[in-house]
C-alpha cells in the first residue's frame, strides 16, 4: 500500500482537528476541503473573514463544513484566556503588550490553539517562510521530553525509492551533538515511513580524505551518536557518492557497514541541507514532502512557499498521524 494511504487509513475517522493559519490561500482552503470530506482531518481556517469568503468565491469553493476563525473577531473573554495562558507559559519573557500583539498573528494564534488544546496540531508556512511560521512553536510548544533541539526533515520520494535528508530547514549552524541528535530523531522519521533507517553523516569528506575544522565536526557527531545509540546503523564522515553508491563506497569506504546503501542523509548545515534537497526536488525529480518538524511536543508543521494543494494535502496527513502518537 501506498505510504499516504496507510496514514490516512490511520487517521480516517479519529477526527484530529488541524489549524491552518493561511486560511485565506487558494491552495489551503483547496486541501482543507478535501481532506474534511475524506473525513481525515476536521480543518479549521484562520484568516480575515471577508478575504477568505473572496477566495472561496473565486476558485467556487464550498467552505459550509469548514471551521472558519477570524482571530479580529475571536470573541473577546476567550481571546483574554488565550493572552493569559500566553504570559504564563513564557514565564516572565514576554509582557502583556507584546501578548497581545502576538495573537493578532495568524502563527501565533494558530500556535496557542494547539497549545491549549483547542487543535491537535497546525500546519503554515505556504505564504509565511520558516522562521515566522516556526518561531512561536519554539517558544510556547517547545521541545518534547527526550529532545533538546527541534529540526526538521524531507521525506524525499520518486517511484519506490524514499530518503530521509536532515535537518533541511531549522538549525542553521549546528555543533556536533546537535548533528547527532538529528540524526537519531531522523533515524525514528524513517521509520514512521516504513524505512529501515541507515544513516550517513555527510560532508566534503570520507573517513578523513581531507582535513578541516568542518570534517572534525561530522567525525565527532559520528562518535556522539554511536555512543547515544550504539544499535543504529550510522556512519561517517560520508561524502554523499561514498554514502550512496556501492561502487564509489567500495573504494572510499570499504570497511562501513552502511556506505553505499545510505537511506537517511544528516547533513552538517542548513546552507547544504537545504540547497541539498532543493536540488534532489527540481533536478533530481524528487517529490519532497515536509519539513516534517522532529522534536517538538507538539505537531506543528511548515510548508515550503513553493507548495501546490497537494503538498498542502500530504503535510496536513502527516500532522495529524504525529497528533494520534500524542
Ligand atoms: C528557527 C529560527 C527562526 C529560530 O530563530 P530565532 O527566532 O532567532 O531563535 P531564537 O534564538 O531567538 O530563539 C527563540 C526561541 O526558540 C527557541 N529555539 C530556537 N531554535 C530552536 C531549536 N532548533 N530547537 C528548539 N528550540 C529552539 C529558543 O530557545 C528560544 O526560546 P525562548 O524564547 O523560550 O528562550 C531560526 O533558527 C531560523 O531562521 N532558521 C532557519 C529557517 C529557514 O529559513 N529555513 C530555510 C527554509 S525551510
Ligand atoms: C523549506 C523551505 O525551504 O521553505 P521555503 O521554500 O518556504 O523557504
Amino acid at each position: 500500500m501506498e505510504l499516504f494511504e496507510q496514514l490516512a487509513n490511520k487517521i480516517k475517522g479519529q477526527n484530529k482537528t488541524l489549524v491552518f493559519p493561511e486560511g485565506e490561500d487558494a491552495r489551503i482552503q483547496g486541501a482543507a476541503i478535501r481532506l474534511a470530506a475524506d473525513g481525515l482531518v476536521k480543518p479549521i481556517l484562520l484568516g480575515k473573514q471577508s478575504l477568505i469568503d473572496a477566495t472561496a468565491e473565486k476558485h467556487q469553493f464550498d467552505l459550509s463544513n469548514i471551521t472558519v476563525i477570524d482571530p479580529a473577531s475571536y470573541p473577546e473573554d476567550k481571546l483574554n484566556d488565550m493572552i493569559h495562558e500566553l504570559i504564563e507559559r513564557r514565564h516572565g519573557k514576554t509582557d502583556t503588550a507584546t501578548a497581545k500583539k502576538w495573537v493578532t498573528d495568524v502563527n501565533y494564534f494558530g500556535t496557542m490553539l494547539v497549545y491549549m488544546n483547542l487543535a491537535d496540531g497546525m500546519v503554515s508556512g505556504a505564504t509565511h517562510p520558516t522562521g515566522d511560521t516556526v518561531r512561536p512553536a519554539l517558544q510556547i510548544i517547545k521541545t518534547a521530553p527526550g529532545s533538546s533541539r527541534i529540526s526538521g526533515a524531507f521525506v524525499m520520494q520518486r517511484d519506490d525509492d524514499r530518503y530521509i535528508f536532515a535537518d533541511a530547514a531549522i538549525n542553521i549552524d549546528i555543533d556536533a551533538q546537535t548533528m547527532a541528535e538529528i540524526a537519531i530523531q531522523s533515524a525514528k522519521t524513517a521509520k514512521v515511513f516504513g524505512i529501515d533507517p541507515k544513516v550517513a553523516m555527510l560532508s566534503f569528506s570520507t573517513k578523513g580524505s581531507a582535513k578541516a575544522t568542518q570534517v572534525d565536526k561530522v567525525s565527532e557527531a559520528t562518535k556522539i551518536a554511536k555512543e547515544l545509540e550504539p544499535s543504529l546503523a550510522l556512519d561517517g564522515e560520508l561524502q554523499f557518492d561514498a554514502a550512496f553508491v556501492p561502487e564509489v563506497a567500495k573504494s572510499k569506504a570499504p570497511d562501513s557497514e552502511i556506505a553505499g546503501q545510505a537511506n537517511v542523509f544528516i547533513f552538517p548545515d542548513l546552507q547544504s541541507g537545504n540547497i541539498g534537497y532543493k536540488i534532489a526536488q527540481r533536478l533530481g525529480g524528487f517529490e519532497a514532502v515536509g519539513p516534517i518538524l522532529q522534536g517538538l511536543a507538539k505537531p506543528v508543521s511548515d510548508l515550503s512557499r513553493g507548495a501546490n494543494e497537494e503538498d498542502v494535502y500530504k503535510v496536513a496527513i502527516i500532522t495529524a498521524a504525529q497528533a494520534l502518537e500524542n
